[in-house]
C-alpha cells in the first residue's frame, strides 16, 4: 500500500465529508459557471465559498491566502461565491491546497464559511469591460463642504412630533421628509396646487443657487426629498414620475457613501458608486428612461483602489472589495413639473401613456418590455414575500421528480424559490430563474441555481434528463413567445428526457369542480364583502394551488382599489388596456395583470430585506403581473407546433394545465 493510499485510507468522517463538498464544488463551478478545474497542482486556485456574493472580503481572504505563501493576484468577480488566486510557486498553491481546503473563515458579517480550493490552469475572468454611465448622467464629487454636509444634516428634524407632520413619513425601511411639496406614494405624485408651507430649508435655498451659478444645475429645484437609509435599507428600482417632475433630477449623498443601480430596460444594470458629498446629476435617458435603486443590503461591492471614488463599478476584478455601509442621508432635489411630460420616451412615460399605453403587444420588442415590466420586475420585488409563500410542493410535481431514475440531470426553468430543487435527492437538480432575488433564495438553501431568460438558457442541448417548467410560460405574452420557451425546454433535453410543464388555466372550474382558488373566494365572501371587492393575490394564489404553506392570513390590505398603485415600480396601470383581475374570481379575458399585494414582512420571525417606500402602519404596495391564462388544449396545440416531441400526458390540476412532454 503506497503511503498516499494509506492517507486516503485514514481519512476521518469529517476529512472524507470535505473532500466529498470539494469534489461536489468542482462539479458545480463547471457544470454552473463552466470553470475547469484540474487535478495537478498548478499556480492557480479557485476558492470556492471566497467570493464578494458569499459576503468574503478582499480584507478578510487576502491574509488567509498569504498565510501559505506569496499571493501573486486575487481575483474577486462582482456577486460570485467564489474567487481566484495565483500564488507565486506551486509549492505555495500546493500548501494552500492542502492547508485551506476545508478551512472555516467567518464572513463580513461574522457568519461562517467554509473554503473548498481546486486548482485550474490559470486565474483569469472575463472583465466587463469599462461600461458606461448610463447617459445624462453625472457624479460631481465633493460638491460640498464637511462643514455644509453637517449643516444640512442638522437641518433635518427627524424627532419631530409625526401627527403634525404630514410630510414626515417615519417609514419602516428608511426614513423620508418632504419639503416644497409631499410626494405620494399612493400614486407617485405631488399635490402641485398644494405647496408645503416653508419651501425648502434656507441652507438648501443658498446650496441650490450656488450649484444654479456654478453651471451644476440648469434649473432652481422646489421639491426636496430627504431619504435616511441605515445599512441594509434601499429604494426599489424606479423611475421619478415624469408627469410629476421636471427632466433634472439631482441627489446629494450624505453621510455614507452607496452603491446606486441604474437599469436599462433591455436589463443592463450600471452600478454607480456615490460618494459622501456628491452630487447625483440625472438627465434625459438616466432621469426618464433607466430605473434607479439602491438594493437593501449590508455591504456593497466597491472597487479597492484609493483612486477610484465616484462612479462605475467596474468589474475589475483584480480591484474589488466590499464596503460596509453607514447611515447614509440623501438629498434630492427636483422641480415640480406644471404642464405633460413630452420626453422622448413615450413607452415610459406616463403623460403619453393614454396613445402608447401597455396594451397587448403586438410585437416582440413590445412583449418583452410588458414582460420587462410585469414580470420580471415585479418578481424581483417581491421575491421574499412571494418565497414565504411558495412551501408545499404540488403533488404530482413530486411524483414526477420522484419517478425519475435517480442520477437524472433535471433543470427547473423558472425555479423561483427553488421549492423543487430538492425534492429527489437522488437527482442532480439545477433551477434558473429570471429573478436574481429568488435564485439568491435558492442560493440560501445550498441549491445551485443561476440567473437566466427561459428563452436562452446556457445550458448545453441535450444535455438534461429531465425538465420542469412550473407556472413560467403563462407570463410570456406573445405565443411565439411561448412557444420558444417551450422548444428551449426540449432543447436542453436528451433523446427520450421528460419535460413536465404547468400553466394557470382559464378555466377555474372544471368538470363541475370549483379550483380551490375559487372555493376559498366563496369562504371568504362574506368578508370580503365587508371590506371591498378587491382581496388579496397573494392569498389567491396560495390558496388556489395545494401550496397553502403557513400563509395563513391574508396581508391586511382592507380597502385598496386594484386600480391604485402602492408604491415605487409599479407603474400606474389605469390607462392600460389590459384588463386588472380581480382576485379569486373567474378570469374573463387570457391576457391580464394579478396585483399582488407586497406585504413587508413575510414569514414568521424571519428577517426579511427592508424595502419599500411605504410605512408599517401603511398597506403594502401593489404590483401587477402580467399573465396569459390558457384554454383547455391550448398547451397541448402549442406543444404540438414543436418537432421532435411526443406528449405522453396531459392533465388538468388544481386551475393548471399541465403536459408531460418526450423528446423523440
Ligand atoms: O437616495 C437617493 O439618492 C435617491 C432617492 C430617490 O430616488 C427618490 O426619493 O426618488
Ligand atoms: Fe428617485
Ligand atoms: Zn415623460
Amino acid at each position: 500500500m503506497d503511503s498516499n493510499h494509506q492517507s486516503n485510507y485514514k481519512l476521518s468522517k469529517t476529512e472524507k465529508k470535505f473532500l466529498r463538498k470539494q469534489i461536489k464544488a468542482r462539479h458545480t463551478l463547471l457544470r454552473h459557471e463552466g470553470i475547469e478545474t484540474v487535478s495537478c497542482a498548478t499556480q492557480s486556485l479557485i476558492v470556492a465559498n471566497g467570493g464578494l456574493g458569499n459576503r468574503v472580503s478582499r480584507n478578510q481572504l487576502l491574509p488567509v491566502l498569504e498565510k501559505c505563501g506569496l499571493v501573486d493576484a486575487l481575483l474577486m468577480p462582482p456577486n460570485k461565491p467564489y474567487s481566484f488566486v495565483r500564488y507565486k510557486t506551486v509549492e505555495e498553491s500546493k500548501k494552500a491546497y492542502d492547508t485551506l481546503n476545508g478551512k472555516e473563515i467567518v464572513d463580513d458579517l461574522g457568519q461562517k464559511i467554509i473554503l473548498y480550493l481546486n486548482f485550474v490552469e490559470k486565474a483569469q475572468w472575463k472583465e466587463l469591460g469599462l461600461q458606461a454611465l448610463p447617459p445624462g448622467l453625472m457624479v460631481i464629487e465633493d460638491i460640498i463642504s464637511s462643514e455644509d454636509e453637517k449643516r444640512l444634516l442638522e437641518s433635518v428634524n427627524w424627532t419631530e412630533d409625526t401627527d403634525n407632520q404630514n410630510f414626515q413619513k417615519s417609514l419602516k425601511h428608511r426614513r423620508v421628509k418632504h419639503f416644497g411639496y409631499e410626494f405620494h406614494y399612493e400614486n407617485n405624485h405631488v399635490d402641485k396646487d398644494k405647496p408645503l408651507p416653508g419651501g425648502l430649508p434656507d441652507i438648501c435655498d443658498s446650496i441650490l443657487e450656488k450649484w444654479l451659478k456654478e453651471g451644476f444645475i440648469k434649473h432652481k429645484h422646489d421639491q426636496l426629498t430627504v431619504n435616511q437609509y441605515e445599512p441594509g435599507h434601499g429604494i426599489p428600482a424606479h423611475v421619478d414620475t415624469h408627469s410629476a417632475f421636471e427632466d433634472e433630477i439631482v441627489s446629494l449623498s450624505l453621510g455614507s457613501e452607496i452603491v446606486m443601480d441604474f437599469k436599462h430596460p433591455d436589463g443592463v444594470t450600471v452600478p454607480v458608486m456615490l460618494p459622501c458629498r456628491s452630487l447625483l446629476v440625472m438627465t434625459g435617458e438616466s432621469r426618464y428612461l433607466w430605473t434607479h435603486g439602491i438594493t437593501p443590503r449590508k455591504f456593497d461591492t466597491v472597487q479597492a483602489s484609493r483612486g477610484h471614488k465616484s462612479g462605475i463599478i467596474t468589474g475589475d476584478v483584480e480591484d474589488l472589495t466590499l464596503s460596509k455601509r453607514g447611515i447614509r442621508t440623501s438629498f434630492t432635489f427636483r422641480k415640480v413639473r406644471q404642464t405633460p411630460c413630452n420626453c422622448s420616451y413615450p413607452l415610459v412615460c406616463d403623460s403619453q401613456m393614454k396613445e402608447t399605453s401597455t396594451s397587448f403587444p403586438e410585437s416582440d420588442k413590445e412583449a418583452s418590455q410588458l414582460e420587462q415590466e410585469y414580470v420580471h420586475q415585479v418578481y424581483e420585488e417581491i421575491a421574499r414575500h412571494f418565497s414565504s409563500t411558495r412551501h408545499t410542493p404540488w403533488p404530482h410535481i413530486v411524483e414526477f421528480l420522484k419517478a425519475l431514475p435517480s442520477g437524472s440531470l433535471v433543470a427547473d426553468i423558472g425555479c423561483g424559490n427553488g421549492k423543487y430543487l430538492g425534492i429527489n435527492k437522488e437527482l442532480y437538480m439545477i433551477g434558473c430563474d429570471r429573478s436574481q432575488n429568488l435564485v439568491d433564495i435558492c442560493r440560501e438553501k445550498h441549491y445551485q441555481a443561476f440567473v437566466c431568460d427561459a428563452l436562452a438558457v446556457p445550458i448545453r442541448s441535450g444535455s438534461c434528463d429531465a425538465c420542469i417548467s412550473i407556472a413560467v410560460i403563462h407570463h410570456f405574452a406573445t405565443a411565439e413567445r411561448r412557444v420558444a420557451a417551450l422548444q428551449e425546454l426540449v432543447r436542453l433535453l436528451r433523446p427520450g428526457g421528460k419535460a413536465l410543464i404547468y400553466v394557470w388555466a382559464m378555466e377555474q372550474e372544471y368538470n363541475n369542480n370549483k379550483s380551490k382558488y375559487l372555493r376559498e373566494n366563496r369562504i371568504s365572501q362574506e368578508k370580503k364583502e365587508e371590506i371591498s371587492n378587491d382581496t388579496s393575490v397573494q392569498e389567491l394564489l396560495v390558496k388556489q394551488m395545494p401550496d397553502v404553506g403557513n400563509q395563513d392570513s391574508a396581508p391586511s390590505v382592507p380597502s385598496i382599489n386594484d386600480f391604485q398603485d402602492r408604491g415605487y415600480n409599479s407603474r400606474k396601470v389605469t390607462n392600460s388596456k389590459l384588463p386588472i383581475h380581480t382576485n379569486r374570481t373567474s378570469f374573463h379575458s387570457q391576457d391580464l395583470l394579478v396585483p399582488w399585494h407586497l406585504k413587508e414582512n413575510p414569514g414568521k420571525g424571519k428577517s426579511i430585506e427592508p424595502f419599500g417606500p411605504l410605512g408599517s402602519h401603511d398597506p403594502g404596495p401593489v404590483f401587477h403581473r402580467y399573465y396569459h391564462v390558457f384554454c383547455e388544449g391550448e398547451m397541448e396545440a402549442a406543444c404540438q407546433t414543436l418537432s421532435n416531441i411526443s406528449i405522453l400526458q396531459s392533465y388538468y390540476d388544481q386551475g393548471n394545465w399541465c403536459v408531460i412532454l418526450q423528446k423523440v
